[in-house]
């Protein structure tokens, strides 16, 4: 193969994903030569399942991401087509917002954004080597011999890497929606030193709506409320008409064809080596573990607004082609389903997150990061959470900065990186608000407050921004403070108030901010008994409302957290050998050894190592301390 010089950059970033975006925009913006390679460029920001961003804890990633300087939050904001704040009968930390996407102009909308980026070129090319030099990355390469010299590389390879796809006993090399996988990248890897194994996901078929009866469906709407992801806009800003979509469920005959077909499906046949995620089950997986249960539900979901294809949510299969026809036709409204693309399992080399650092830097391979579904993940939100903290430490790394390591008490993307480097994961790892120990801190209305002062500080949050939350946060402050000085008498007007929320009256005087606390009160509902109330922003009555409604819940977090960060400020040496200390026990030093932890809080989550560990270390470190 000839070579040739194409140029010298400052961060290459492997991969058009979720993640390559995001990482690319941020080095880009941190001021880095910055080019995105993709073996095609129609596989930017591409959705290759679910047509919808957020959900469940994700759509808490997304505002952090936001909230950060990164991108998809804006971008879904512009091309969303139905809009819904998921889990509001529960508390204020576990509402997440989802939005249904049209998936091309969401593709197309952040491509553009790329193309507009200064410092940001983007190239359609397979790379299939890196280069090191003096023990650090120093370029990478291109299938068709193009050499691009660069100070860091981000690896966001995605599902691509030795990607074969199936589809009964059709199995073909094949990343994501016919797209080409690429081959050559994982032995080269291998030879860095970097381990790799399989994971598997899969996605259901895509149908013309055409041939679905919508009449035996039911409808479901987006929300009246619409409330954007992106902290810049407003809810004015990004108003627009919603498409429905619709819920129907599977039956005993669906799950009869499937269990009489079992050992034509790739996943059970043992033809798949990957492991696949437990919280996206596909179809066969839902029928076989849940087999008490009778029905299981599907929303049937518009792919966009300019196509008819729709979207099955619920029912990923890797069922040949005629068994899928068949079980699909069996489902209310799914009769006579024309199936325009069918549904596939995809396996794909990933890495063990564990080789890397926090920063999502190799533990061994300065200069190099790794981020996205390539580390174990899934998700779009997953990806782009780790693409943007890829980007912002290949930028740092390459002008000699620290790397930015956001902590599990800061947000979902501390505690998603936190996870996946610390402990590893054995199947395709998904966030859920379950994972995050101090959720009622870290609540996606808040990740402003949280994560923007760090956007800010590190240059991709600009000044006008930074600004306007800390105006938000005055007024805020300023709300609660009056809140807390209005005391209400037992007027007509306020009993009649407390009667129609089903409140105990008051005898004497009460403070607004009392009542507000009582369940059946909120900062809304007290609206009529309260003249002097200013005008707000409907983000800053929210915050008034949760701030002093959950006071209590919150300063006990805060006092949790306050002891969290003394255990994550004592730093561990990264070339302790963890097999000369005294006391530890044999799994503890292997693991240690093995994750090499940056500090005693980091330590103190690996799977193996126990309470008594890390009383050793403590006891370890105050000797150390006394020696110098
Ligand atoms: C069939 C299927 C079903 C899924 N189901 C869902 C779902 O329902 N919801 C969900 O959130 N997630 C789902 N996922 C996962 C989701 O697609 C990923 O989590 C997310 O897209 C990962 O983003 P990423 O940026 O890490 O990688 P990807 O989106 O996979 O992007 C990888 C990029 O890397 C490029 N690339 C790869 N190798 C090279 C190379 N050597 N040289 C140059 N470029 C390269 C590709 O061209 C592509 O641009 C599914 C994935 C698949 C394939
Ligand atoms: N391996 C993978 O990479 C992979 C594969 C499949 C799914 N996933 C992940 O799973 C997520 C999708 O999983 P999920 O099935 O839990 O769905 P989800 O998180 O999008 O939705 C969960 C709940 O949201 C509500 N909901 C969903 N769609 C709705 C609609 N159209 N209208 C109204 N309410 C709706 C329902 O209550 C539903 O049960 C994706 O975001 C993705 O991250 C990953």
């Amino acid at each position: 193969m000839n070579m040739y010089h194409a140029e010298t950059i400052d961060v290459a970033v492997i991969g058009g994903g979720h993640a390559g975006c995001e990482a690319a925009l941020a080095a880009a913006r941190l001021g880095m030569r910055t080019v995105l390679f993709a073996i095609s460029l129609d596989s930017i920001a591409m959705m290759p399942c679910n047509p919808s961003i957020g959900g469940s804890s994700k759509g808490h990633l997304v505002r952090e991401v936001d909230a950060l300087g990164g991108e998809m939050g804006k971008v879904i904001d512009k091309t969303y087509i139905q809009t819904k704040m998921l889990n509001t009968g529960k508390g204020p930390a576990v509402y997440s917002l989802r939005a249904q996407a049209d998936k091309q102009a969401y593709q197309s909308e952040m491509k553009h954004r790329l193309e507009n980026t200064p410092n940001l070129k983007i190239k359609q090319a397979e790379i299939v080597d890196i280069r090191m030099e003096n023990g650090r990355v120093s370029g990478v390469v291109t299938a068709a011999g193009a050499v691009y010299d660069c100070k860091a590389a981000v690896l966001c390879m995605g599902t691509y890497m030795k990607a074969r796809c199936l589809t009964g006993e059709h199995i073909t090399e094949s990343g994501p929606n016919n797209l080409m996988p690429a081959m050559k990248l994982s032995a080269r890897l291998r030879e860095m030193g970097i381990d790799l194994f399989r994971f598997k996901t899969g996605t259901p078929a895509r149908m013309n709506k055409n041939s679905l009866d919508l009449e035996k469906m039911q409808p479901q709407y987006g929300d009246e409320n619409i409330v954007p992801f992106s902290f810049s806009h407003t809810a004015e800003d990004i108003a627009k008409p919603q498409v429905l979509c619709w819920l129907t469920y599977t039956n005993e005959k669906t799950h009869q064809i499937i269990r009489d077909n079992l050992d034509r499906s790739p996943m059970f046949g043992g033809v798949i080596e990957g492991t696949g995620p437990r919280y996206c089950p596909s179809i066969e997986d839902k029928v076989v573990r849940f087999a008490d249960k009778e029905r299981h539900q599907l929303f049937v979901e518009p792919e966009g607004e300019n196509t008819e294809e729709m979207y099955i949510q619920g029912m990923s299969s890797s069922l040949p082609e005629d068994v899928q026809i068949a079980m699909y036709r069996t489902i209310p409204g799914l009769e006579h389903c024309e199936i325009t693309r069918f549904a596939y399992a995809i396996e794909y080399d990933c890495i063990d997150a564990t080789q890397l650092k926090l920063s999502l830097e190799f533990k061994d391979i300065p200069g190099l990061f790794s981020a996205g579904q390539f580390n174990g993940s899934s998700g779009y939100e997953e990806a782009a959470a780790q693409g943007l903290i890829g980007g912002i430490n290949a930028a740092h790394f390459v002008q000699g900065k620290e790397p930015l390591v956001l902590q599990r008490s800061d947000g979902y993307i501390g505690v998603l990186i936190d996870d996946i480097v610390n402990k590893g994961t054995r199947e395709p790892y998904r966030m859920m608000t379950s994972r995050a120990e101090f959720r009622l801190l870290l609540r996606q209305d808040n990740a402003d407050q949280r994560l923007t002062p760090i956007g800010y500080r590190i240059g991709l949050i600009s000044q006008e921004r930074y600004d306007a939350l800390l105006e938000k946060e005055r007024l805020v402050a300023a709300e609660i403070d009056r809140v807390q000085h209005v005391t209400m008498g037992p007027s007509a007007p306020v009993l009649a108030l407390l009667e129609k929320y089903g409140t105990a009256p008051i005898k004497n005087g009460a403070r607004l901010s009392d009542l507000l606390k009582r369940p059946q009160l909120s900062y809304e509902a007290l609206a009529e008994i309260d003249p002097e109330r200013p005008d707000l922003p409907q983000d800053v009555q929210e915050q008034v409302n949760i701030q002093i409604k959950y006071a209590g819940y919150i300063d006990q977090q805060l006092k949790q957290v306050e002891q969290f960060k003394k255990l994550e400020g004592r730093l561990l040496p990264m070339e302790l050998d963890y097999e000369t200390i005294q006391g530890l026990r044999l799994e503890a030093r292997q693991k240690l050894n093995l994750v090499r932890p940056e500090n005693l809080g980091q330590a103190s989550r690996i799977t193996g190592v126990s309470p008594a560990d890390i009383s050793v270390l403590l006891i370890y470190m105050e000797q150390m301390k006394r020696k110098h």
